[in-house]
């Protein structure tokens, strides 16, 4: 910032007016001209005022050197424009997050809950008490390894009892957060509108959802968690998976962005674990057990990145409190020998990364053989990543048991075909739940398209980014990972503070941008694709497509990090002739969430059928013939979908694209002509959906 480009401002102002002169334009946002359009003379570094600022007294210069230092040294080097903002939101110290994960252990006392002996853990090899985890728990011996345990929060099973661990006040706000928290996610005022969703859900016998968490029978010590974290109403697809637990199905489940998918599966998982306690001890490596280093988990969850995988793991932990199933996490670009260690205290319940979790293998301080249960969260995007022989590798070729003997669960907002292959051939006679249509945005999202071009995106940005962190986050998604550092010195230059997340950064980097963002020290995070999917942000308000994506479903994604728990957002997309392979798609997707769609996008839609790009089908799936004719022989609310594209369930309608690729492991499943007794019947055979390009993003994020 210099002083140069006020020449019709008082010397003694220029200090004291932002950029522009008092008489400056609001509408003005060439960034290189002063009041009177003239370029300032001796120039400095150009700098734009965005509106909100004009006329306003001026920050202090950014100073360059911390700029460059900024990615290492976030915390607390705010420029002072966002001081006043961070000061509105008071900076804490460590994140509850951040804390390592206590190892304590509670005496065999306390309330005890036998098994139900129903559902997943009900099978005729069904978890005893042992161990599960390295032989560190004998409950028999009343020790772990020789150890006694001393009392604690961990719970304990016991003589086949659950033990529950000990409450602790500080614990449970480390875990729980105070109820005014602002990072801790409150319901919006549209919450209780999920209900109004439509529901789909076929397969074989579809099992009716259950109503409230208080009539629906769950393990006590899980109702009391779910009600620490501020849960009183389940979700739709909570409401689904928790029936589908129940029943000892499998499932492929697709819910729209924000609206609960990881208490979906970490429900009816946790709830079998409390009543049927640990797994038989394995002795397949011919060692003793209680000598080995190696974990045996039970319940294993894969999911693609890094952030989400430790998200999830965060919530997992606020579910375990004060049982006996130990969580535990492993992701790449960490101290590999702190996960180890921390393995070693106790893996239940196992939140991976696949490239991680193959590394634990070959080290052989993991096995596999005790899973049963495994949940692949954001399958698409993992295929997307390349993950897909890593998954095959941990799923098919290591020692974790066949689909037969284990139960399996898929999520995601959106399913393309690939992944439904992936279904075909990891999960047997399941039940495919969509809530919404599959791919669809939540309604909780206002969605605003802008046409700008490329080079004026800065400018547009500037403008429409709060003046303060009050008004909530702000996420802001662009294509490369270059352009997220440009973008962020950019914002940085313009003396707002902002945070870059993307694939280069170090894990370190990582983490504390998110959690600058979070705490809202640095109130605009600038993205790559690596935060788009599954992360939960309390107060993020608006989402940013400065670069819209290619892939529509990246899209559903983006924009869903807004809008989350029933609570409102707005997103906004920066449209112009270079994103014309994706407009038919964000046309229908507008349309379908009533969403207005500018008379130009319709035009450019229009302009050329040959700009139609791939279309995946999206409008299309319902044309197949024979539309929606439905029996409905569950009993449950009968939401006939308002919209006219098909779902993606595979196994309707008779499909044969798919190789039947089972390799004697699974079941078989559904096939063609399958009786769906509880679910929808006689879909028309939607047209199979392209599979997607194979554009490796891998060097996108
Ligand atoms: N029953 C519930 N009552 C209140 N809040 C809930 C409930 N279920 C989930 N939430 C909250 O809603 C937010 C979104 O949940 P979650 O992250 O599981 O959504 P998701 O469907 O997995 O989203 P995404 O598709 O983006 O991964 C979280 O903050 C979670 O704590």
């Amino acid at each position: 910032m210099t002083s140069s480009n006020h020449s019709n401002v008082p010397g003694n102002l220029d200090q004291q007016f932002a950029g522009l002169g008092v008489n400056g334009s609001s509408n003005q946002r060439n960034p290189i001209s002063n009041s009177n359009g003239a370029k300032p003379a001796g120039s400095g570094p150009k700098r734009y005022i965005p509106p909100h600022l004009r006329g306003k007294p001026l920050a202090a210069p950014v100073d360059k050197s911390a700029a460059l230092e900024r990615t290492s040294s976030w915390s607390g080097n705010i420029p002072p424009r966002d001081r006043s903002r961070s000061s509105e939101r008071q900076a804490p110290g460590p994140s509850r997050r951040q804390q390592p994960f206590r190892d304590e252990r509670i005496d065999d006392t306390g309330d005890v809950r036998a098994s139900r002996g129903q559902g997943w853990g009900s099978r005729g090899d069904s978890m005893t008490r042992t161990t599960t985890w390295a032989g560190r728990r004998d409950d028999s011996s009343g020790g772990y390894g020789g150890r006694t345990p001393r009392g604690g929060t961990y719970g304990l099973w016991a003589n086949g009892k659950h033990v529950h661990g000990q409450r602790s006040q500080r614990i449970e706000t480390e875990l729980y957060g105070s109820p005014d928290d602002p990072e801790r996610m409150h319901t919006g005022i549209n919450f209780e509108k999920y209900d109004d969703i439509p529901v789909e859900a076929t397969g074989n016998d579809v099992p009716k959802p259950i109503i409230s968490f208080d009539e629906a029978d769950l393990e006590p010590l899980l109702l009391e968690n779910i009600k620490l974290s501020g849960y009183t109403v389940p979700t739709p697809v909570q409401k689904w998976s928790i029936s589908f637990g129940r029943a000892g199905r499998d499932m492929m489940a697709s819910a729209q962005t924000g609206s609960g998918k990881t208490g979906g599966f970490l429900f009816p998982i946790l709830d079998e674990l409390f009543s049927a306690g640990p797994a038989e001890a394995p002795a397949a490596d011919g060692r003793n057990p209680h000598r080995s280093r190696k974990a045996y988990p039970v319940a294993l969850i894969l999911s693609p990145t890094r952030e989400l995988t430790s998200q999830i793991f965060d919530e997992a932990r606020k579910f375990c409190y004060r049982s006996w199933v130990r969580p535990a996490v492993v992701y790449g670009g960490a101290d590999i020998g702190q996960q180890l260690r921390q393995i070693e205290r106790g893996c239940d319940l196992l939140v991976a990364t696949p490239g991680r979790l193959v590394d634990m293998i070959e080290r052989s301080r993991i096995s596999l053989q005790n899973i049963r249960y495994l949940v692949l969260d954001e399958a698409d995007r993992m295929l997307d990543m390349g993950f897909e022989p890593q998954i095959r590798r941990i799923v098919e070729q290591e020692d974790m048991p066949g689909t037969m003997d284990r139960h399996t669960l898929m999520f995601s907002a959106t399913f393309p075909r690939d992944i439904q292959m992936l279904a075909r051939d990891f999960l047997k006679d399941y039940i495919f739940l969509s809530v919404g249509r599959v791919g669809s945005t939540s309604k909780n999202i206002q969605q605003r398209i802008e046409y700008v071009e490329d080079e004026d995106k800065l400018s547009v940005l500037l403008d429409i980014l709060p003046v303060s962190g009050s008004e909530g986050l702000t996420l802001v998604f662009v294509e490369t990972k270059r352009m997220a550092d440009r973008l962020s010195n950019d914002l940085y230059e313009n003396n707002i503070a902002a945070a870059a997340i993307h694939g280069d950064r170090t894990q370190r980097e990582r983490e504390r941008a998110l959690e600058s963002f979070r705490t809202g020290r640095t109130p605009i995070l600038v993205a790559t694709a690596v935060a788009a999917r599954g992360l939960d942000i309390p107060n993020v308000s608006h989402v940013v497509n400065y670069d819209l994506p290619s892939d529509i479903d990246e899209y559903v994604h983006r924009v869903g990090r807004t809008g989350r728990a029933g609570n409102t957002g707005v997103a906004t997309s920066f449209f112009n002739r270079g994103n014309r392979n994706v407009v038919r798609e964000l046309i229908d997707l507008l349309k379908e969430s009533s969403q207005d769609v500018p008379e130009w996008l319709g035009s450019i839609a229009r302009e050329g059928s040959g700009f139609g790009g791939r279309s995946r089908g999206r409008g299309g799936y319902g044309g197949g013939g024979g539309g929606y004719g439905r029996s409905n022989t569950s009993g449950f609310r009968d939401h006939r979908p308002q919209f006219g594209r098909g779902d993606r369930d595979f196994r309707q309608g008779g499909h044969s694209a798919a190789p039947s690729n089972h390799g004697g492991r699974t079941s078989g499943g559904n096939t063609r002509g399958s009786n769906q007794g509880g679910g929808y019947t006689n879909y028309g055979p939607p047209p199979m959906p392209p599979a997607l390009e194979n554009d490796s993003k891998n060097s996108w994020f």
